[in-house]
């Protein structure tokens, strides 16, 4: 198992459409308190170069394109997210053994120390989703399966919905198990495109170890304070 850099309890997802937006959002933010989340859109649109300046600013950074391909391919992409100096990289279980092989021989030799980490099941999907896509297996089996395959070869954890994080413990048995949820939503807020959804206090509470948290908060007219309130919300569920 590797050494990692501690996790921050709340990532921000900057799932933004213009890389220009990012600045004068991140500047409302304190990197002692909260990591960033940078995403397919934003990656796409905004680069490595942006990756590298929200690292350099001091924020821990989950580099989040859920790498899925043969392992070759992985293991190169990998290596390039590892260079990016991010505390944060996965990959999708259903990539199989072999491709989470490749990666943790890609994250194990570089000189970093992000953790890695493997999607489990989206937490867009409910079960008749995951029916659709040919897997009729209870979700909750799926999930505790394909996190069973990411400890084996190595990995040091998963993102699964806060409803599966209790299961999760079982199976990451370090100390700093990475149990990443996004899903999260506020009591009250909108649920979006989520199925599979906590408040911040009881994903907490169920053994999550970093919320992931975009529109509640990038959508927000105060997203600091916003921040503020999710981070009072989980201090007291430790
Ligand atoms: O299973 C997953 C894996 C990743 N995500 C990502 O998290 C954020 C959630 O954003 P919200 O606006 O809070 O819904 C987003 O960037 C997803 O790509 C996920 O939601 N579920």
């Amino acid at each position: 198992m590797s050494e990692t850099a501690p996790q921050p309890q709340l990532y921000v997802a900057l799932d933004f459409a213009d890389p220009k937006l990012v600045e004068p959002f991140v500047d409302q933010l304190n990197p002692g308190e909260c990591g960033l989340k940078v995403g397919k859109e934003l990656f796409t649109r905004g680069g490595p170069d942006l990756v590298r300046r929200l690292v350099q600013q001091g924020f821990p950074v989950f580099l989040d394109l859920k790498f899925h391909d043969i392992p070759h391919t992985v293991e190169q992409a990998c290596k390039a997210a590892c260079d990016l100096g991010v505390r944060l990289v996965n990959v999708h279980a259903m990539g199989g053994r072999a491709m989470m092989a490749a990666a943790r021989r890609a994250v194990s030799e570089s000189s970093g120390s992000p953790a890695l980490i493997a999607v489990t099941v989206l937490t867009s999907m409910n079960q008749s989703a995951l029916a659709e896509v040919g897997v009729t297996r209870p979700l909750a089996e799926q999930v505790s399966m394909l996190a069973r395959l990411a400890q084996e070869e190595g990995l040091d954890g998963v993102v699964c919905s806060a409803l599966e994080a209790h299961a999760m413990r079982r199976i990451f048995t370090q100390p700093v198990p990475a149990i990443v949820t996004p899903g999260i939503r506020p009591s009250g807020a909108a649920l979006d495109d989520q199925s599979r959804v906590m408040t911040p206090s009881e994903a907490i509470f169920a053994g999550a170890t970093s919320l992931v948290v975009g529109r509640p908060i990038t959508r927000a007219p105060n997203p600091a304070g916003v921040v503020s309130d999710i981070l009072a919300s989980i201090a007291s569920s430790d």
